[in-house]
Parts: C-alpha cells; structure tokens; sequence
C-alpha cells in the first residue's frame, strides 16, 4: 500500500529534553517529580546507549570504544541527544481513509531507544517497501538504527523507515484509535562537532556514502521536516 502522506498533518503533542541543569524548565510546581524520573531516565538510556555501541563496535571489529567515545558529551549543548514524551491522542478512523500519528521517517542520529505502551500501530519499512507492525512486546525497548549509524556503517546497518498510522488495512485501528497512545523515545546522538563518514566496508556501493557533521545534519534534518 502507499500512502501519500505529504498532505496529512500528525496528530500528536511532543516534549523534548535536552537540558537537564538547574536553570532547565520544568513543570516542577504542578508535576514535582517529572523532572527527577527524567533525568534519570536520560541516565539510564545514556548507559545503556554507550553500551549498545560497544557491542556493535565489536561486532563491526572497530577499535574499542570508537562509537561510544563519539558521544562524550551527551547532556551537554555541545550533544544534540534527546529525551521525547509522545502522547498521542485519540482520534476517529474514518472507515474508508487513515489517520497518521507519526509520518514515516528515519531517525536523524545514531540510535534510538524508544519505549511504547501496549496500543501498538507502529510499523517498519522492510527492505522491499513492505510495512510490518512493530508490535509492542512488554518490557521490551525497541532500537531504531539512525542515519548516522547507518553512514558510519556504510549501509551495513539501515536507518529503517517507520511510522505510527492507523486505518485501512487493519480492522483494530479503529479500536486503536479511540486509545491515547503514549510514547518516549530517547534519540541518541553523536558530539556536535564529529564528522561521520564510514568506517567499514560499504554494504551498498552503489549508493555514495558522504561525510556529514553531526550538528549540521541534525539542523538540516529538523528545517526539512517542519518547514514543511
Ligand atoms: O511513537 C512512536 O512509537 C515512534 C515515534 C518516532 O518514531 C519518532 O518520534 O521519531
Ligand atoms: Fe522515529
């Protein structure tokens, strides 16, 4: 099936953090323990982020700790890693049509570890342009690969698409939609200031695998997505 989906607005409200520090705003009066919950989430995912690289460093044979030690300065202005609450309200399926709560995309950094709840609807582009749901497996974190892991990769691993959309093909997404469904992504992302290029052999020559600075691509990446 294909979609245009360029004319659809996604039905979803976002908050993003970066910036833990005393100064950071919060809604610390009316929800008290918000800003405590996720700054040690931020924490946790962090470890586990650096970890995660490590692993696959050693699966790519890269020198110890290359990838995590591109992202040193995660929690700082000088890392764009974020922490993103997705909530997503419900909504009515007309019968005939589809509702998008999140467009497809790629996402912009190295890794995301995202955290859904149980109302699923999420789906991943397979190599072959087909969509499969994401299913929601409890306790489970699903892992994105981002761009940027894809180019340090050279294609080995893929910034697989993905979207969030209810309608059409499933007879539950009416159902689904009548559910908030809820969200938090954490998009982990490589020091401001660190070229990617590839570090092992290109999976996909034909396709050319150009450098980008991280800091540039994130900007790039956020001006196409809401200009538009
Ligand atoms: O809410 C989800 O399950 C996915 C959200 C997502 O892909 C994103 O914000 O990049
Ligand atoms: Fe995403």
């Amino acid at each position: 099936m294909s979609l245009d989906e360029s004319k659809r607005e996604e039905i979803r409200e976002t908050y993003d953090m970066r910036d833990f520090s005393p100064s950071a705003l919060f809604p610390d009066q009316h929800v008290p323990k918000f800003r405590l919950v996720f700054e040690e989430l931020y924490r946790e995912c962090r470890t586990l982020g650096h970890r995660l690289l490590d692993y696959l460093g050693i699966g790519l044979g890269l020198e110890e700790g290359f990838l995590s030690g591109k992202h040193r300065n995660v929690g700082t202005e000088w890392n764009g890693t974020a922490l993103r609450t997705l909530f997503y309200p419900p909504v009515s399926v007309p019968e005939e049509d589809y509702v998008i709560r999140c467009a497809s995309h790629s996402d912009y950094g190295s890794l995301t570890l995202l955290f859904q709840d149980d109302v699923g609807g999420l789906e991943v582009q397979t190599k072959a342009g087909e969509w499969v749901e994401a299913r929601p497996v409890p306790e489970a974190i699903l892992i994105n690969v981002g761009d940027l892991l894809e180019l340090w990769t050279a294609g080995l691993y893929r910034a697989t698409p993905h979207r969030v959309i209810l309608g059409q093909r499933r007879k539950e997404d009416s159902e689904r939609g009548k559910r908030f469904r809820q969200s938090i992504a954490f998009f982990f992302h490589p020091d401001n200031d660190v070229t990617v290029e590839p570090v092992v052999t290109a999976a996909n020559s034909s396709r050319q695998w150009i450098p980008l600075n991280a800091w540039e691509h994130l900007k790039s990446r956020f001006t196409s997505t809401y200009d538009n």
